[in-house]
């Protein structure tokens, strides 16, 4: 039997009060692909940043190949033969993809930087491990999914043959995470040994060898995949069982909340949502599918007020805020939980206190109408909302005067859902809600936007995951190059359905991919 790979033996890591690791074992075989699961907060991140030398252990040994190490930074674990990707992608966007693959370790001729001899190896590179890309694009121009090729090659670049991998799907569209999938069977064919951190047990069934879980930072479960169910591995993250909630379809919705009418943003060749039109009512939740860059955030943007259309209007509650600010049109009745969490949702250096008061220093019982007169607000009833916020929605946390940046990242997104469901505003505009979320928290959110259908409140739901807008939309509309190419009601919309408009806007790989995510239970 070979020697593992990596040995992490004993590992515990303590921030103050919370114990984020505590004694944890994990065994990686080389040329396996290793899935470590658990809730938001269990620990992942902080095992992972251990094994890549970011963050040093309270107690515990690592060995890599069988040499025990002692990482004092992530140099060392690169030159032990250690890659990471990161969830937040660490590149130059004003360089190229080949600059930045030998950022660091750059081919030399002569002593002087060889552009060339960087390309070939990029070159070389992707195509051993099948990764489409081009050496000379700038990188800033490229999507998620691109830029994290890119991250993967700087990694192979270095001779990595320990790949780690944190939440690598979650900015993915269905398509791009079908073919990292294959990236990763290459390298673990090819004898690399990969580590992959995700919330989705569809994902880890199909690509891992093996899974460790982990809850409140201690091991759980350990599975073979090919013996495991998803009904263990969410009992092993969980402790209890996760019931799928889906829309009743019942209720008639009321009036109109939402109103797009022929909007078009951009203009000839840069036309990126090309002529929508659709309404949201009362107690209704409306869905739009379709692969990320397809217009869905130029749409959100252009009815939040963050992006000017150039024809069309948006009217909200009948008054046309077509030419409002964001601020007016939230002060008319919309909250929004934003796709990017860390740049628009939250501010991470801020306290939960303060992100959960932002947006809501004007409402009673915390702003104006505290008896404290205009622009102040009371300190305490801030805490007290927050501290209710936290509870409800299990974010897991030491307390309310924690940075957000302090918290795991699907404990961030809980801040973000919190704050804006609070505000009960007619109209809710959810952009990719329960990324990041563990399946645990997925279900409390999901109960959440039912509850505010159910009681009359109109959500726009945007969504990558196909099960999520099947579980709760009452209509779904698909988007494609900047168009709705596809409506569905509930009762009508199936997967067959979805992934054939997907099929006929012409990209059938996305239609297939679309396909193989429904198949498998949502959990
Ligand atoms: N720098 C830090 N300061 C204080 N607490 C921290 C820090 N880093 C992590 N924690 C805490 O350690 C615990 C484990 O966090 P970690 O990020 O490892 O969880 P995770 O399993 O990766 O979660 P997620 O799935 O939400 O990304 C959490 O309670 C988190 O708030």
């Amino acid at each position: 039997m070979s020697l593992p790979a990596v040995e992490l033996s004993g590992i515990s890591k303590r921030f103050g009060a919370v114990v984020a690791n505590d004694g944890v074992d994990l065994v990686l075989r080389p040329g396996s692909v290793h899935a470590v699961m658990g809730e938001n907060g269990a620990g992942k991140s902080t095992l992972m940043s251990i094994m890549f030398g970011m963050v040093r252990p309270d107690s515990g040994r690592i060995a890599v190949e069988g040499r025990p190490v002692d990482f004092s930074g992530p140099l060392d674990a690169i030159a032990a033969g250690l890659g990471m990707v990161h969830q937040h992608f660490r590149l130059f966007d004003e360089m190229t993809v080949a600059e930045n693959v030998v950022y660091g370790a750059e081919p030399r001729r002569f002593g002087l930087f060889d552009r060339r001899a960087a390309a070939e190896r990029v070159r070389e590179l992707a195509e051993r491990y099948g990764l489409d890309t081009d050496p000379g694009a700038l990188v800033g121009s490229l999507s998620a999914g691109a830029k994290q090729r890119v991250e993967i090659l700087k990694a192979l670049h270095r001779d990595a043959r320990i790949l780690i991998l944190d939440e690598p799907t979650a900015v993915l569209t269905p398509s791009e995470v079908t073919s990292l999938f294959s990236v990763i069977r290459r390298a673990a064919d090819g004898g690399a040994t990969v580590v992959l951190v995700t919330h989705k047990i569809h994902e880890v069934l199909s690509v891992s060898d093996e899974i460790t879980v982990l809850r409140g930072g201690r091991v759980t479960g350990r599975f073979d995949t090919a013996t495991a169910s998803a009904q263990e591995l969410v009992h092993a993250m969980t402790g209890r069982e996760v019931h799928e909630v889906a829309n009743p379809g019942t209720g008639t919705p009321g009036e109109t909340v939402l109103e797009v009418e022929h909007l078009t943003v951009g203009a000839g060749a840069t036309t990126v949502v090309s002529d929508v039109s659709l309404r949201v009512r009362a107690g209704e939740i409306v869905g739009i599918a379709g692969v990320s860059g397809n217009g869905q955030h130029d749409l959100v943007a252009a009815i939040l007020g963050t992006q000017r259309p150039d024809s069309g209007r948006v009217r909200l509650l009948g008054r046309d805020v077509t030419a409002e600010s964001v601020r007016t049109r939230r002060s008319h009745g919309l909250a929004v939980i934003p796709e990017d969490r860390r740049g628009e949702g939250s501010a991470i250096a801020m306290s939960i206190t303060e992100n959960i008061m932002l947006g809501h220093h004007r409402n009673p019982p915390i702003g104006a109408a505290s008896g404290l007169g205009r622009g102040w607000m009371s300190l305490a009833a801030a805490r007290t909302m927050a501290t209710d916020l936290i509870q409800a929605y299990d974010v897991r946390t030491s307390g309310e005067s924690l940075p957000v940046g302090a918290l795991s990242g699907g404990n961030a997104q809980k801040v973000v859902v919190a704050r804006e469901l609070a505000h009960n505003a007619p109209l809710l505009i959810a952009e990719q809600p329960t990324q990041g979320v563990d399946v645990g928290a997925i279900e409390a959110i999901h109960g959440r936007l039912l509850d505010y259908r159910n009681s009359g409140g109109a959500i726009l739901l945007v969504s990558h995951e196909i099960s999520e807008l099947m579980a709760l939309a009452d209509r779904i509309l698909v988007m494609f190059s900047g168009a709705v190419v596809a409506e569905f009601d509930r009762q009508e919309a199936t997967v067959e359905l979805i992934g054939a408009a997907l099929a006929g806007a012409g990209n059938a790989a996305q239609a297939q991919a679309a396909e193989q995510e429904l198949q498998v239970p949502a959990v």
